[in-house]
Parts: C-alpha cells; sequence; structure tokens
C-alpha cells in the first residue's frame, strides 16, 4: 500500500515531522479509529485491528490514546510506543470526577457548529460554541439548517456572519443532500470533521446525508473482531461519503466552559481589546471614569447587547475557574 492510504486517514506533515530517524526504521504509525473497554482499533497504510491502550514506560502525565489520536506502533512487538502530538484535543470534565477531564477527540480538522433558522436561534448560543472551538484551537464552520422553513435565511446567515470578522456560515435544508453537498469542501478525504449544536437542531440529520449507510472503517474492525456482534463501542470514527472522517462528540451538548479564557478574548477580541484601554486594569467596565467599553458602547461603536453577552460568558468562565482553584488547594 502507498503513503496515499495514510493520508486517506488525515495523515500530514504535522505528524510526519515527530517521528525520529530511529522511529522510521522500526515503528509505524495508526490512526485510533475507536475506543473500546481495554483495547483500541486502529487503521493504519498496512494494517487494521486492535492495539492495547497501555504504554510501556508512559508516565502518568503522558497522553493516553483517544478517537482520532494517531499512534506510533512497534513493528516487532505491534504495541504502542507513544500518541503523536495533537493539533487539537476535545475535552471535558469527567462526569465521574470533576478534578479529573475526560478526553473527547482528537485531531479534529473541522467542528460544524450547526443551529437552526427558527426562534430557537441564538447568537449568545452560537458564541458559546465559537468560544469552545477557538479554545480548542480547531477550525469552525456555522451551519444554519432548517433554511426551507423561512422566507429569510440570509438574515440568520447576517447574524451569524455579524459575530466575527471572516466566520464562514453556510445554510442548508439538511435533509435535502443536494444542499447538504455544501459542506463536501470539508468532508473530502483524509479530512476529520466533529459537530457541535444543540438538541433538534437537525446534527442527526446532516450526519445521515453526509454518510453511507455504514461505516467502512467500523465494518472492516468488527471483521476482525471475530465475534460477529457489535461490541460495545465508547468512541469511534464514521466515514463519510466524501471521504472524510466524523467523530462523534457525546458530552459536548452541556457545554461548560471552564478554562476557555482564551477562546473568549478571540471571539470577543474586540471588546478584549478595549478592555486594555481602560483607565484602571481592573477596570469592572461599570461606572469607573475611563473605562473605554462603556465609552464605545456610548459612542455606538459596541452593541450592548454584546457586551453583556461577553460579561455572562465571562463570568461563567471566571467561577468555573475559581471552583477549579478551591477544589485544588483543598
Ligand atoms: N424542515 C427541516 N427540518 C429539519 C432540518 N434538519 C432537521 N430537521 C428536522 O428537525 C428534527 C430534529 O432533527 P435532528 O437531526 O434529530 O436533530 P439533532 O440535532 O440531531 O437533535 P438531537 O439528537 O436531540 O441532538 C427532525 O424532525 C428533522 O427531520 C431541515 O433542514 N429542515
Ligand atoms: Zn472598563
Amino acid at each position: 500500500m502507498t503513503d496515499q492510504t495514510l493520508a486517506d486517514l488525515g495523515w500530514t506533515a504535522h505528524f510526519a515531522d515527530q517521528l525520529s530517524e530511529d522511529e522510521l526504521l522500526y515503528c509505524h504509525p495508526v490512526r485510533v479509529m475507536a475506543v473500546h473497554r481495554g483495547k483500541i482499533a486502529v487503521s493504519g497504510a498496512e494494517s487494521q485491528g486492535f492495539v492495547s491502550p497501555y504504554i510501556a514506560g508512559a508516565q502518568p502525565g503522558d497522553d493516553h490514546p483517544t478517537v482520532g489520536d494517531w499512534l506510533l506502533v512497534d513493528n516487532r512487538t505491534q504495541e504502542a510506543t507513544r500518541v503523536l502530538r495533537r493539533m487539537n484535543l476535545f475535552k471535558r470534565r469527567s462526569p465521574a470526577d470533576p478534578r479529573k477531564d475526560q478526553m473527547i477527540a482528537a485531531n479534529v480538522d473541522t467542528v460544524f457548529i450547526v443551529a437552526s433558522c427558527n426562534q430557537d436561534f441564538s447568537i449568545a448560543r452560537l458564541e458559546r460554541y465559537l468560544v469552545l472551538a477557538r479554545e480548542v484551537d480547531v477550525h469552525p464552520v456555522i451551519v444554519l439548517t432548517k433554511a426551507d422553513l423561512t422566507e429569510t435565511p440570509e438574515e440568520f446567515a447576517a447574524a451569524a456572519r455579524a459575530i466575527e470578522p471572516g466566520l464562514l456560515v453556510e445554510t442548508v435544508d439538511g435533509r435535502d443532500r443536494t444542499d447538504v453537498k455544501r459542506l463536501a469542501a470539508w468532508c473530502g478525504s483524509g479530512k476529520t470533521v466533529a459537530f457541535l449544536g444543540s438538541s433538534g437542531v437537525g446534527k442527526s440529520t446532516l450526519v445521515n446525508a453526509l454518510r453511507g449507510s455504514d461505516s467502512i472503517g467500523t465494518q472492516a474492525v468488527r471483521a476482525k473482531d471475530g465475534t460477529g456482534r457489535h461490541t460495545t463501542t465508547v468512541r469511534e470514527m464514521h466515514r463519510l461519503d466524501d471521504g472524510g472522517w466524523l467523530l462523534d462528540l457525546p458530552g459536548m451538548r452541556e457545554l461548560q466552559l471552564s478554562e476557555a479564557a482564551t477562546g473568549l478574548a478571540e471571539v470577543f477580541d474586540d471588546i478584549t481589546l478595549l478592555a486594555q484601554e481602560c483607565r484602571f486594569a481592573d477596570c469592572s467596565h461599570g461606572v469607573e471614569p475611563g473605562c473605554a467599553i462603556q465609552a464605545a458602547i456610548a459612542a455606538g461603536s459596541l452593541a450592548p447587547d454584546r457586551f453583556d453577552r461577553w460579561r455572562k460568558l465571562n463570568a461563567e468562565e471566571n467561577g468555573a475557574a475559581s471552583r477549579l482553584t478551591k477544589r485544588r488547594t483543598r
């Protein structure tokens, strides 16, 4: 087989550049297609099968594999030797132990942030998801579904585009496969995508339009499983019709803005910049003299509702951060 197969799986220079000369000789890269209890399904250029999630010699702080990861596997022992440095990682607070993070998915090229063109449409909600995307450092594309239910889908699109300069926004009828083809550019060979969005906005509908009846990767892996039944899969990659890969983000719906300060500063960079101009470094942007934010609102260059939304998200982020500090010092 050729390098093309690795490229199909999402292999890029970002990963290739991490291999030492020894590793080039004695190891081969594989991508984590699914994480099962006690074993990991992987695909590589010449292989498809399972490896153990336990990496010999790994230190407590080391990365352990999650779905979407690239692993190096020793050609002789067929055991994973390390996790390659990720492009990005979706994680959340573990529901079982809030002091721990739970890894959800790694190495996502594009996250589709889905909202619908109806009364559920909310700029505040889009901003929350955008903050998360910026924090994780994954490229966001806004997908506005149910365009068929409104006379004015362009008004929804314009409102979304106004959040950030250059933000990509597509409007679709998610049930129409030709319409959904507008997302094909992000779903081609070697590309990995994920979806974020509230319940009922049409994520499953979009996913079904982008996927064939079953995932090729999963079928191959299951065939090797030998048991003939579907094993309980925690997380897996699904093949898209256009050649790319879909990663589920279960548990990301109830998104918490913990430690998302970077993402917040990026999505609201206009406010971040203004705050640096305030006379007092600890300005609360209320009634203090010399507040650049209040001045911008008075001058009409900053919308007061945008400021309100930033303030709410900021309070949430600070609250989460201080709860975490308390927990750590206890
Ligand atoms: N008219 C119209 N209906 C849509 C569109 N997209 C989804 N729907 C309908 O909206 C409902 C919810 O769609 P889902 O795809 O289940 O939404 P979801 O985001 O996956 O919801 P959860 O599974 O709860 O997270 C279904 O009845 C869909 O048929 C669309 O573009 N136009
Ligand atoms: Zn201020």
